[in-house]
């Protein structure tokens, strides 16, 4: 006979989304069930956020001999220890995974279990021998890798995000399919710690980005010796002797052969759905998640979804910020609204690429002529010329009154920067408060108030303002 029990709050997955829920809802003094069949952290701290930040931050000390000979620094005899460089990601995880553990959470008052869980009827869920009936459940069970359906792939053995950081040897030559976020980090990171990396991108790299500053990325990484093929799908994969044969159509309508001794798959995330029993809950989805909306309801209303499931957004901020959502409405039962339109990200390749609000396509769709696209390069930047960073440029997009819509930048620290133009976004605030702040010299920040200023070019010019000028100097 299965054990009942009858939480408030009945969360499915440990991952970035889940574990927030439940820590919050504990908080409150909610009785919560959290149920994990896999690790505890989910994506982010087993295989994505936490192993990729922490592989390129040795990739970065790999190529720091480039940057230090222009300080005219060199260190002899350089080596690069993979299997080290990889000793640092799993360190980096074992000093994060106390904080996401089942002791944690079971400290905090949550039930936690670690089984795979299933409904079985619109209010009920089974995880192996317990029967759950919750007030309110919360699916929370993130996303894989999507393998698209290329011929040879099943036959040959490919890596995706789960089994890349456990790599104890730099590949020969690593082939990546994608060149979105995923695809581009690791393609620096391996470059620099010694591997070729071809990157066969079908469409356009880092799509999703403003294409400018993309391309500066691009370049980047061109030219310390990523081989990155846009426009160019992968049609086959087959063994070989010594590896795998990759084939792609170029744009030009060219086959290209490629051999490589280790394929990474990173062509987009495919929602967990598979096996939970959404039909039977009366739960919709689709190919891209399961259906919410703007309250992260699902079709059935005592049921929600957040993070990477519910098909928007991929972020471990936008889990965070979703699970904050469903707590006010489940607990305190406020009207709550997910708002994609202020969510930042940021690609941490050197340079990064950061995004916050409109992009500039997108706000000249909307305001015409009245979207004003202001930019700062780091090499009018006194701290970019001290830390030897040049390379990078800050776009303010300013629409009607000066307000803000969006932000682009590209160069060194950009997520730090996207974190301030995320808050004044949110703060509705306008190129007049981002040009009348203090901001310490010398310091990359101040890129914002230069591209802000520029805002009021013209003013100086303004025969009125010359007038007025010109008259309060009469009073003496
Ligand atoms: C390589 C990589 C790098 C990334 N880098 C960043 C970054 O720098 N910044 C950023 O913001 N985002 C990044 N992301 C995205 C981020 O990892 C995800 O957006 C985030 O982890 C989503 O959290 P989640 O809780 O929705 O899902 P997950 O973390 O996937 O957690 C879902 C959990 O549910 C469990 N589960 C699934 N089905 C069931 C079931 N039936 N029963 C019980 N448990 C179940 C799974 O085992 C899993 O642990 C990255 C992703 C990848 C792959
Ligand atoms: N820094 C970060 O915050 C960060 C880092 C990594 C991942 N993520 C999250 O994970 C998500 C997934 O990242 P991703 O890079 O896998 O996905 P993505 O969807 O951004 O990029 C996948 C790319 O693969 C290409 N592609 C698909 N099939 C192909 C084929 N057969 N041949 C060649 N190219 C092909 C697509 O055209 C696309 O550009 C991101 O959207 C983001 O939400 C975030």
């Amino acid at each position: 006979m299965a054990s009942l029990l009858t939480p408030d709050i009945c969360v499915i997955g440990a991952g970035s989304a889940g574990l927030s829920v439940a820590a919050a809802a504990a908080a409150f003094g909610v009785d919560v069930v959290l149920i994990e069949k896999g690790l505890m952290g989910g994506d982010c701290l087993n295989y994505g956020c936490v192993p990729s930040k922490a592989l390129l931050a040795a990739a970065r000390a790999a190529s720091a001999e480039a940057k230090n000979s222009k300080f005219g620094i060199s260190a002899k005899g350089r080596t690069i220890d993979f299997a080290r460089a990889n000793d640092h990601v799993r360190q980096v995880i074992a000093a994060i995974e106390p904080h996401d553990s089942q002791e944690r959470f079971e400290g905090l008052g949550v039930t936690v279990l670690r089984e795979t869980a299933a409904f079985t009827a619109p209010g009920v869920l089974i995880a192996a021998d317990y029967e759950i009936r919750a007030r309110r459940f919360v699916i929370a069970t993130g996303s894989s890798a999507m393998v698209p359906p290329i011929p040879g792939l099943d036959e040959v053995s490919f890596l995706t995000n789960e089994t890349l950081f456990g790599l104890r040897e730099v590949p020969e030559h690593l082939a990546i399919v994608g060149g979105g976020p995923i695809g581009l980090e690791m393609a620096q990171a391996h470059c620099r710690l010694g591997a070729r990396v071809t990157v066969f991108e079908a469409q356009k790299a880092l799509a999703k980005d403003d294409p400018e500053l993309a391309a500066i990325v691009l370049e980047a990484l061109r030219s310390e010796g990523v081989e990155i093929l846009e426009g160019t799908g992968v049609e086959k994969v087959a063994k070989t002797d010594g590896g795998i044969l990759v084939t792609a159509k170029a744009k030009d309508g060219k086959t290209l052969e490629v051999p490589a001794s280790h394929l990474l798959v990173a062509a987009g995330r495919a929602p967990n759905v598979t096996g939970l029993g959404l039909e039977a809950a009366g739960v919709a989805f689709d190919r891209k998640g399961i259906r919410v909306d703007k309250g992260l309801r699902t079709s059935n209303r005592k049921i929600y979804a957040i993070g990477d499931v519910a098909g928007g957004l991929q972020f471990t901020h936008v889990a965070g910020h979703q699970a904050g959502l469903v707590i006010r409405s489940i607990v305190f039962r406020l009207p709550v609204a997910m708002n994609e339109d202020l969510v930042p990200w940021v690609t941490y390749t050197s340079p990064e690429l950061g995004h916050v609000g409109l992009s500039q396509a997108a706000a000249r769709e909307k305001y015409g002529k009245k979207a004003r696209v202001l930019a700062a390069d780091y090499s009018g930047n006194d701290r970019a010329r001290t830390e030897g960073e040049t390379t990078g440029r800050l776009k303010l997009i300013a629409g009607p009154g000066g307000r803000l819509l969006g932000a682009d930048i590209v160069g060194a620290q950009a997520g730090e920067i996207v974190n301030l133009l995320s808050l004044a976004l949110s703060k509705k605030m306008t190129m007049k408060d981002l040009a009348g702040f203090v901001a310490p010299y010398p310091t990359l920040g101040e890129l914002v108030r230069r591209a802000a200023i520029s805002y009021y070019a013209e003013t100086p010019k303004n025969v009125w303002v010359r007038r007025a000028i010109a008259l309060l100097r009469k009073f003496g």
